[in-house]
């Protein structure tokens, strides 16, 4: 839950290769997680609000089990980190341990994009990356239940740590360039600063690196071309192309809409 980024030098934390080179290796835990999800059938009863009966909750199975470890995760400090954000903020407990003192990178903002990430996860990412029916033997296994909501929590936890990284790309492009995006963002130009912030040769770079590794992790190695593959490439590039790739740029633009406050820019 500690930073992966190296958060004692301000410099590197915001040097943009640094950080597309954190996104990288953040492909890697998400592709991870999404497979071991993926060996489990859809199980679309977990994501039912009340299908499954929880004492003094009205949350689906999924939700609860999430907001259960939100809780004791918030208690050991993962919420201090700046580059985490939790999808039940209602959960967050008392510290357990001393605050960690991280020096300031970002400035002050409250975007946190993971309601919109947690719907676009059950209804287009998993049943996308899932194998589909046809092939799995079946849609739901009972006694997967719980596999699956604890896969569910740690492929959330990664997607939404990818897409809030978009943060520090945003921060680092507002100080290579101050001027055009302070225009921009007092004109509250979003469109604008959406086109400034857009890289269209890295975001298609992404998407071939990506399909390279659903194609390599989603199979077993030596085993015949008929195998079954753990996840449906197609569907994890479309994961990043329709859901991941935007929902990050949205942080950007978001962050950037409220960069000026408190600033002398404001
Ligand atoms: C993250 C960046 O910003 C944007 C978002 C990207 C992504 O989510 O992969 C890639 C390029 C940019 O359009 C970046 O410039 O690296």
């Amino acid at each position: 839950m500690d930073l992966v980024l190296d958060l004692s030098d301000a410099s590197t934390a915001l040097s943009l290769p640094h950080i597309r080179y954190q996104l990288i290796r953040l492909e890697d835990t998400v592709l991870y997680h999404i497979i071991e999800r993926a060996q489990f059938p859809l199980n679309a009863t977990i994501y039912e609000a009340g299908a499954i009966p929880i004492p003094n909750s009205h949350l689906s199975f999924s939700d609860w089990v999430l907001r259960e470890q939100e809780k004791l995760q918030s208690q050991i400090r993962r919420y201090q980190s700046p580059d985490e954000y939790p999808f039940f903020p209602d959960a967050m407990q008392p510290l357990l341990l001393p605050p960690l003192a991280y020096p300031k990178v970002l400035y002050p903002n409250d975007v946190n994009v993971n309601s919109e990430l947690k719907r676009r996860y059950v209804s287009n990412i998993l049943p996308g990356c899932c194998m589909k029916p046809a092939r799995a033997e079946r849609a739901e296994a009972q006694e997967n239940y719980g596999s699956a909501a604890t896969a569910d929590v740690s492929a959330l936890q990664a997607l939404s740590r990818r897409i809030h990284f978009g943060k520090f790309v945003a921060e680092s492009k507002f100080q290579s360039d101050p001027q055009t995006f302070i225009r921009l963002i007092k004109a509250e130009d979003r469109a604008g600063i959406d086109a400034a912030i857009t890289d269209a040769k890295v975001e298609r770079k992404v998407l071939e690196r990506l399909r390279m590794k659903a194609d390599m992790y989603g199979t077993d190695p030596g085993m015949n071309a008929e195998a079954p593959r753990k996840v449906d490439v197609d569907g994890v590039v479309a994961m990043y192309k329709d859901h991941v790739i935007p929902l990050t740029k949205v942080v950007e633009v978001e962050y950037l809409m409220q960069r000026l406050k408190g600033t002398e820019w404001e």
